[in-house]
């Protein structure tokens, strides 16, 4: 186990850290703080979920020097959600030394952001925005020493290079910039050392691509039955929190849609909403008030909500690292997770494919009847019903517990109860319009057009390894204007 102060930390850096509960570092932590505290440049390739937020930001927020009154850090991130939501991270690391951080993205009012930038050590920013600022000279990148691209790969990739290289450009040429990401192509690797002085490569060594705490599993299904045997899947697995990815926007709104008609509570995030709404979206999404969000690839990367249980694949994503990311919204932090996807006959391949990059065998699921369906909301509601009685004092409802067995057989009593707690579906027919099966071919063709122990708010110690599920939900995520590339992401 290695500790943060044996890393040499400075003493409100620490202090932070112990707020946050933060005990012992995780691997990609032990091996690129000590890196980036001697001012090298890194590309850092660790697991989803991992830490690589705490990897970037703490050597960052060491050298800020709270004398100069600059913006002195700067992270490009690839969505709005994820630039606040990293943005939240590395205030809380740097609330400590007295540090100001500030998201700035698209879709939020520009003068704001303006009068904001002046008080402000750090940046974190989506490419649009920063280049809207960056050519209006409002923002001052002089003072920059530390530059850093979270999902690097997704940045670097031909819709986003030309957008990074004149944010690049735009810093002094003596800097120290880090890249991270749990995926990183070698095409994308090799553009990335373009930009970079010399930089050492840390890949913590896994078997797997994927973290072990997700399970994964396959179906293989036609088309037409993919949404019955979507909701058939979430009756049985009752999921604390579900992400359900679409392959593209309109299909989101469709199975989100569906799921509210058949009674589910869910909502869609995609790049056509406004930002207010995504926001709002995702934050109900994170206190629990609404159980399933529905997304684009836009909450692929890097958001972290820690109740996540289940990722469902909808539709199987068209590269392998997208599966990667996706999937990755589960099981962080060292929690357990389970991802589903849904495998049409023609898309064995692109499954094949997934499971050659993560070198992990994705298992197959047997397809659930509509009985079994039905079986599993019984279990659900035995089990809230068990629990019910281990958890509380029930002393209050025993009078009336008495006087209806007098009426009634206690067979009876109890299956009425068990209806009552079930949500009994509505059998409302869903239609989804009709979308094209991915092929390994197609994916590929796209390819070559493009070329164009864990935190804890209060206090408490938590360390990867720990078990313990918190309710604590923290998020992040994507944003912007629309480009012709990448799966039409929404981006800023
Ligand atoms: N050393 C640590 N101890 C305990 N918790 C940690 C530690 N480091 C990070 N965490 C927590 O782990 C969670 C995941 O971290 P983070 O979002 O940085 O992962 P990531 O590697 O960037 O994942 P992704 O590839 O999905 O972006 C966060 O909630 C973070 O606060
Ligand atoms: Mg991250």
């Amino acid at each position: 186990m290695t500790t943060f102060q044996s890393l040499g930390l400075s003493k409100p850096i620490l202090k932070s850290l112990d707020v946050m509960g933060f005990e012992e570092t995780t691997p990609i932590q032990e091996q690129t703080i000590p890196l980036g505290l001697e001012g090298k440049d890194v590309i850092g390739q660790a697991q989803t979920g991992t830490g690589k937020t705490a990897a970037f930001g703490i050597p960052m927020l060491e050298k800020i020097n709270k004398q100069v009154k600059a913006v002195q850090g700067l992270v490009i991130a690839p969505t709005r959600e994820l630039a606040i939501q990293v943005a939240e991270e590395l205030n809380r690391l740097g609330k400590g030394k007295g540090i100001r951080v500030l998201p700035i993205y698209g879709g939020s009012n520009m003068e704001r952001q303006i009068r904001a930038l002046k008080n402000n050590d750090i940046v974190v920013a989506t490419p649009g925005r920063l280049l809207d600022h960056i050519r209006r000279k409002t923002i001052k990148l002089q003072d920059v020493h530390t530059a850093v691209l979270d999902e690097a790969d997704e940045m670097l990739n031909m819709g986003f290079i030309e957008d990074i290289r004149d944010i690049l450009k735009a810093l002094p040429e003596e800097r120290q910039t880090l890249l991270f990401s749990a995926t990183m192509p070698k095409e994308i690797r090799d553009i990335a050392t373009t930009l970079m002085n010399n930089p050492e490569e840390v890949k913590v060594k896994a078997k797997e691509m994927t973290v072990e705490n997700i399970e994964q599993f396959f179906v293989e299904i036609p088309e037409k039955h993919k949404f019955d045997t979507l909701t058939r899947l979430l009756d049985i697995h009752d999921p604390a929190l579900a992400i359900i990815f679409g392959r593209t926007k309109r299909r989101v709104d469709e199975v989100a849609d569906g799921l509210q008609a058949r009674g589910f509570s869910a909502e869609g995030i995609h790049g056509d909403l406004t930002q207010g709404k995504r926001m709002s979206t995702l934050n109900k999404f994170k206190r629990g008030r609404i159980e399933i969000l529905v997304a684009t690839d836009v909450a692929a990367r890097g958001l972290d909500i820690s109740d996540v249980s289940h990722v469902y694949n909808f539709d199987i994503p068209q590269d392998p690292e997208s599966y990667v990311h996706r999937i990755g919204r589960t099981g962080r932090a060292g929690r357990k997770g389970k991802s589903i996807s849904f495998v049409t006959p023609r898309e064995k391949d692109q499954l094949h494919l997934i499971e050659k990059l993560t070198k992990k065998k994705v298992e197959r699921l047997k397809v659930p009847s509509s009985e079994e369906a039905a079986r599993g909301q019984q279990k659900v509601a035995v089990e809230k019903l068990a629990e019910t009685i281990t958890n509380n004092d029930l002393n209050n409802y025993k009078q009336a517990a008495n006087e209806l067995l007098e009426q009634y057989e206690s067979t009876d009593l109890v299956a009425a109860a068990l209806k009552m707690m079930t949500k009994e579906r509505s059998e409302v027919p869903v239609r989804l319009s009709s979308v094209q099966p991915i092929s390994v071919k197609n994916a590929q063709r796209d390819k070559s057009k493009k070329k164009g122990g864990y935190r804890k708010g209060g206090g408490g110690k938590r360390n990867f390894n720990n078990k313990n599920k918190s309710r604590n939900r923290n998020f992040s995520g994507k944003g912007g204007s629309k480009r012709g590339n990448y799966q039409n992401k929404g981006r800023s």
